[in-house]
């Protein structure tokens, strides 16, 4: 029997337990069942209390004190604790059914999507056939806000990229906090973003009035101009390196955002229809109603 999971993870604050909290409103709302579980030891709050904490297990505080170790280090050690401890999940969701979506909340330290194989190896675990078997799908959260910055924007999207390339489950990448962006932003600039292309960097506002500031453009032009090598070269190292990343994202074009509201029902009902067909959550329930149904017809002939 499957089960099946939704990671939800991104950077510091970028709206990654507001939202599991939103979906967890929205699955309770649609009498769906789900299972919510807090991987970040350093969480004290929840609008939904978890059904499983890895706090439980063992919290960064204590870590930080007894080993005398600093908040990143901290978690990636609770993050070792639970790999040589991973009862402690099975325990839990063991007797999941397929009716559940589990939801795990995930701590918001990049390194841990970027450059330490800690969660690969938990998702293996999870994911892996005759033991959990959870058909897993990762959100991947970045703050809308970032688009205010391109360079800024690149380099998330570069993150969630990284995270993706790294954990080889399904991945949806997620445009969080849009209330904060939406009246500031058209909606064709939006879809600009949503499908991130190099020329983003060439009408950047941020970029412009830097320059603008140092001197090395009179107006919006110079910009805008995506052939001028020249004015690349005199923008300097970081401007050639910011358009080779924003290159080789477009050229992966595996990178596309979908937008999140949280306080739109009908958004955050739209990103649970994309995770349900992610992990084909649909084609693995019973047709209970049809039984009920079948059940009844049968009567009906035996009559
Ligand atoms: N305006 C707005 N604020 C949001 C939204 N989602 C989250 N926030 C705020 O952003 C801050 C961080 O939200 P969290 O949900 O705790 O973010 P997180 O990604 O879980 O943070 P960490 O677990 O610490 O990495 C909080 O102050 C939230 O109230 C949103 O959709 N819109
Ligand atoms: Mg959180």
């Amino acid at each position: 029997m499957s089960k099946f999971g939704v990671m939800v993870m991104g950077p510091a604050g970028a709206g990654k337990s507001t939202f599991c909290a939103s979906l967890i409103t929205h699955l309770n709302l649609n009498r769906r069942s789900c299972f919510y579980v807090n991987l970040d030891p350093a969480a004290e709050t929840f609008e939904h209390a978890p059904d499983l904490d890895i706090k439980d297990l063992i919290s960064l505080e204590d870590v930080m004190e007894e080993m005398g170790l600093g908040p990143n280090g901290g978690l990636i050690y609770c993050f070792e604790f639970l790999m040589e401890n991973l009862d402690f999940l099975t325990d839990s969701l063991d007797s999941l059914t397929e009716e559940y979506l589990i939801i795990f909340d995930m701590p918001g330290q990049i390194e841990l999507y970027t450059h330490v194989p800690i969660l690969p190896a938990l998702v293996r675990f999870l994911t892996r056939a005759g033991s959990l078997d959870i058909r897993l799908c990762a959100a991947y959260l970045l703050e809308a806000t970032f688009v205010v910055d391109r360079a800024k924007f690149f380099a998330g999207t570069l993150s969630a990229m990284s995270a993706m390339i790294m954990l080889e489950v399904p991945h949806l990448n997620i445009l969080s906090k849009m209330d904060l962006v939406k009246d500031q932003i058209r909606k064709r600039d939006l879809k600009r973003f949503q499908m991130p292309d190099s020329t983003l960097l060439d009408d950047d506002p941020a970029e412009i009035a830097r320059r603008k500031a140092e001197g090395t453009i009179e107006d919006k032009d110079e910009m805008a101009d995506p052939q001028d090598k020249g004015a690349l070269m005199r923008g300097g190292g970081f401007r050639r390196l910011n358009r080779a990343v924003a290159n080789l994202i477009e050229n992966f074009s595996m990178v596309n955002y979908l937008k999140l509201d949280v306080q739109d029902e009908d958004s955050v009902g739209a990103i649970l229809s994309y995770i349900d067909d992610c992990i084909q959550y649909h084609e693995a329930q019973e047709p209970k109603e049809l039984k009920d149904m079948e059940f009844d017809g049968m009567d009906e002939m035996e009559d």
